[in-house]
């Protein structure tokens, strides 16, 4: 008898350093024990001390691989990353209009946390106006939930108004990843879901240059647990755990900014 793994896609950019995008969903996927397939955006040649090229892939092409996995696969979640630019984004929004591949994890990737930008400066409304009403869950982090709404995070009622907007735009669920600097206590996320419950995620702060591809796996992880059958607020938990163990227990590749450790959850 073969075995059986629910099956997930990320619609993401490749990153050639293996810490983010694509890579980093799959590395997650693998973890938490989900087939995963991926739908290629973008190529980025990168490595742990930067983005030195990107390459958007053409929406032809990038249809051409939703068909491939629509026309075999049963996807039972997916998750979006990089989306490059306003073509791309129609083009994936078509596409899951077109097929039923289950919950939408989107992770509305605009820049990175060393500055490189990973969305054209036109391509926002885009995706406010096409992706983030199909959104399942959306996991901003602290600077596109501000670019996003237009409001600046400086408390918890910045955060909680920033969430409500995010929910208006039309995504049923809304994770903030919550701001991260040296010197700094505790990280804390906050998430507003779709029954009207408030979560304040707080984990110690982690002091180390290994973060890359964090919110990456983030939305992978959700994914994940969302494809085996845990509800919205539990695949939250488990993927805020999953990120923390990860920065918690660095691996030794790369020279500057290195990557998480995906296989530190247990
Ligand atoms: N240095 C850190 N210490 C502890 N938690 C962190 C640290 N950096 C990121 N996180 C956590 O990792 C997850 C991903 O967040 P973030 O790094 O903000 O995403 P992104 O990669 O999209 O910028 C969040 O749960 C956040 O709180
Ligand atoms: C190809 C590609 N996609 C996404 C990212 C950014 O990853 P993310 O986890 O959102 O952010 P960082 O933690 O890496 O800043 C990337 N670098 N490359």
């Amino acid at each position: 008898m073969l075995n059986s793994f629910p099956q997930v896609m990320t619609i993401a950019g490749s990153d050639s350093d293996g810490s983010a995008g694509a890579q980093a969903d799959l590395n997650t996927f693998f973890a938490r024990e989900v087939y995963g397939m991926s739908v290629l955006t973008a190529c980025v040649a990168g490595n742990s001390f930067g983005i030195h090229a990107s390459q958007a892939l053409t929406p032809d092409f990038i249809d051409a691989e939703f068909e491939a996995i629509a026309a075999d696969f049963k996807v039972r979640a997916c998750k979006t990353g990089m989306l490059t630019n306003r073509e791309t984004i129609l083009t994936v929004a078509n596409q899951l209009k077109k097929h039923d591949f289950g919950p939408l994890v989107l992770d509305p990737v605009i820049i990175t946390k060393h500055g490189a930008l990973l969305l054209a400066d036109d391509a926002f409304n885009t995706l406010k106006s096409t992706l983030i009403p199909m959104a399942t869950i959306l996991t901003p982090n602290f600077y596109e939930a501000q670019k996003l709404t237009g409001i600046e995070l400086n408390g918890p009622a910045d955060f909680q108004a920033a969430g409500k907007a995010l929910l208006n735009m039309g995504a049923k669920n809304v994770m903030i990843k919550g701001h991260h600097t040296t010197n700094q206590e505790f990280v804390t996320d906050y998430v507003c879901l779709a029954d009207g419950q408030e979560l304040w995620l707080s984990e110690p702060y982690i002091e180390t240059t290994h973060v890359n591809g964090t919110g990456d796996s983030l939305s992978a992880c959700i994914c994940a647990e969302i494809a085996k059958g845990q509800s919205i607020e539990s695949a939250i938990r488990t993927a805020k755990q999953f990120v923390h163990q990860a920065i918690a227990n660095p691996i030794n590749v790369g020279h500057k900014y290195g990557p998480i450790n995906h296989h530190a959850y247990k």
